[in-house]
C-alpha cells in the first residue's frame, strides 16, 4: 500500500477524543472532544472568519489571552508547513473548530494540526457547533470562557469562569515582545513564497520597531519595502530608539487592551513629530493614545480575512485582513476643521457618513495638529486608519501584511517607505499598481524566467 493510502486509511478511524467543554462567563455551554494537549484554559471567547491561514492565526502573537473559534468548519486540511508561522510559539490560550483534519493532503505539509498543537501544548477541541457558538458570541458579546479537557462539570467549570481574570486592563503585550532588541533578518521566506518573489531589495531606511509582538510577515513587509529593521522591546525610552537614529519607527500589532500598554504609548507620544511614524493595529491605538484619543472595546472584535475598508482619501475600497477587539474613538481626537471636512462643523453618527459626503474629514488634535480620517470600515463605520497631516505619521487598524488575507493593503508599507523619504503624496498610491510590484505578479514572473 502507497504512503498516501496508508495515511488516507489512517484518517478514516479518527480516534474519538476525551470530553470536552467550554462554557462563556454568561453561562453558555458547548460541548466537544478535546483534540490536542490535555487542560484546562481560560481566556477571552473570540472567532475568527477566515477560510484559510489557520496556522498564521494559531500563531499570531495578538491572540495572547484569547481562545479562538475558527467559523471554518474543516481546520487542519492541507496540514502545518512551520514556514507560515508568524511566531515560534502559539500564544493564544485555545482552539475551537467544528472538525479537525488529522490526515492534511499537501506538498508544503510537514506535520498535521493536531501534532503541531499537541507539540506546542495547546489546548484544542473539535466537535462544537460554532455556528451556535458564533451567533451567541455575536449577539452577546465578547467574554470571558473557560475551555476544559479535564473537567466537564458545568457548575464548576462556570464557577471558575466567573473567577478568572478578563482580558481588559491587561498588558499582554509585555508578555510577547522582544526581551532585547534584535535585528530582524528575513532568512524565513517560505519556499511557496520565495519562488514569487524577486530577492529584497538593499536596505534604504533604518527602522526601529516597537515589538508588541509583532508577526513575522510585517517585519518582512517592511524588508521588502527597502528597511532595515531592528526590533526593540514594547516599553523601550524614546531616547533610546532616538539614539539609533532612524529613518523612521513602526509600531507593531499586539494583544490585549491598548489602554494597559502605557509603556509604549507615552514613548510613542515623544516620539511623534520627531521621526516619521507607522502603526498597525495596536500600532494603531498607541498612535491614537499618543495623541489622547478614547478607546473602545467592541462588542465582538473584527477577526477575519474579507473585512470591506474604503479609503476616503481615494475612494477605493480595500477587503482587509483585520483581528482586533477595540477601537478607535475618531471624535476624541479633536474637533472637525470644517473648511477641510466639506464644510461640516460637528462630529454625526458612524464614520460611514463620510462614506456618503465622499470626504476624509479632518480634526484638529491639541498636541499634534491636523488629523485626518482616511480609512473606513464599511460594516460597521469604526474608524480603520488616521493621517497626521501637520508631522509625518499614519497608522491602519487593519492588517496591509494579510498573512493569511488578501494583499490589497500593501501599498501602505509602499507608503511608509515614501513618508521616510519626505513625499507629502505619500498615501495616495493606486493599490493596483502596488500590489503588480509587491507580493504578487512581478516576482514571479521573473522567477519563472529565471
Ligand atoms: N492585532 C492587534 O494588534 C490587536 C490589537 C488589540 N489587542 C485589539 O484587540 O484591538
Amino acid at each position: 500500500m502507497s504512503e498516501i493510502s496508508k495515511r488516507l486509511m489512517k484518517g478514516a478511524s479518527k480516534p474519538v477524543g476525551a470530553p470536552a467543554a467550554l462554557v462563556l462567563e454568561d453561562g453558555a455551554v458547548f460541548r466537544g472532544t478535546s483534540c490536542a494537549a490535555a487542560g484546562e484554559v481560560f481566556g477571552e471567547i473570540c472567532f475568527n472568519t477566515s477560510l484559510e491561514g489557520y496556522l498564521e492565526v494559531i500563531t499570531d502573537p495578538s491572540y495572547a489571552g484569547q481562545i479562538i473559534a475558527m467559523t471554518y468548519p474543516q481546520i487542519g486540511n492541507y496540514g502545518v508547513n512551520e514556514d507560515d508561522a508568524q511566531s515560534d510559539e502559539p500564544a493564544l490560550r485555545g482552539l475551537v473548530v467544528r472538525d479537525l483534519c488529522t490526515t492534511p493532503s499537501n506538498w508544503r505539509s510537514a506535520q498535521s494540526l493536531p501534532d503541531y498543537l499537541r507539540a506546542h501544548g495547546v489546548v484544542a477541541v473539535e466537535g462544537v457547533d460554532t455556528r451556535a457558538l458564533v451567533r451567541h458570541v455575536r449577539d452577546r458579546g465578547a467574554q470571558r470562557a473557560v475551555l476544559s479537557t479535564v473537567d466537564v462539570d458545568e457548575a464548576s467549570l462556570l464557577r471558575k469562569v466567573r473567577e478568572s481574570a478578563s482580558l481588559v486592563g491587561q498588558n499582554l503585550a509585555a508578555t510577547v515582545s522582544c526581551a532585547r532588541p534584535y535585528r530582524f533578518a528575513a532568512d524565513r521566506l517560505p519556499a511557496s513564497q520565495a519562488f514569487a518573489l524577486a530577492a529584497p531589495p538593499a536596505p534604504r531606511f533604518k527602522v526601529a520597531a516597537y515589538d508588541c509582538g509583532a508577526k513575522r510577515s510585517i517585519l518582512e513587509n517592511l524588508v521588502r519595502a527597502g528597511c532595515d529593521v531592528t526590533c526593540v522591546p514594547w516599553d523601550t525610552p524614546a531616547a533610546d530608539v532616538l539614539a539609533l537614529a532612524p529613518d523612521g519607527v513602526f509600531l507593531s500589532n499586539g494583544p490585549g487592551d491598548p489602554e494597559a500598554v502605557e509603556g509604549t504609548f507615552t514613548q510613542v507620544e515623544q516620539l511623534l513629530g520627531k521621526v516619521p511614524v507607522f502603526g498597525i493595529c495596536l500600532g494603531h491605538q498607541m498612535i491614537a493614545k499618543a495623541a489622547g484619543a478614547a478607546i473602545e472595546k467592541l462588542k465582538f472584535g473584527h477577526r477575519g480575512g474579507n473585512h470591506p475598508v474604503m479609503n476616503l482619501r481615494t475612494r477605493r475600497v480595500e477587503i482587509t485582513a483585520q483581528n482586533h477587539g477595540f477601537g478607535l474613538v475618531f471624535p476624541s481626537l479633536g474637533a472637525l476643521v470644517p473648511e477641510l471636512s466639506g464644510g461640516v462643523a460637528a462630529h454625526e453618527g458612524d464614520l460611514r457618513c463620510w462614506v456618503e459626503r465622499g470626504v476624509a474629514p479632518v480634526v484638529a488634535n491639541e498636541r499634534f495638529g491636523r488629523i485626518q480620517l482616511t480609512h473606513v470600515n464599511l460594516n460597521d463605520g469604526t474608524a480603520e486608519g488616521v493621517a497626521f497631516l501637520d508631522i509625518p505619521a499614519f497608522s491602519v487598524q487593519y492588517h496591509p501584511e494579510a498573512s493569511p488575507g488578501p494583499t490589497d493593503a500593501h501599498y501602505l508599507f509602499t507608503a511608509f517607505a515614501r513618508l521616510m523619504e519626505g513625499r507629502a503624496d505619500y498615501l495616495d498610491i493606486d493599490i493596483a499598481e502596488d500590489r503588480l510590484a509587491g507580493w504578487s505578479f512581478a516576482g514571479r514572473k521573473e522567477a519563472s524566467h529565471a
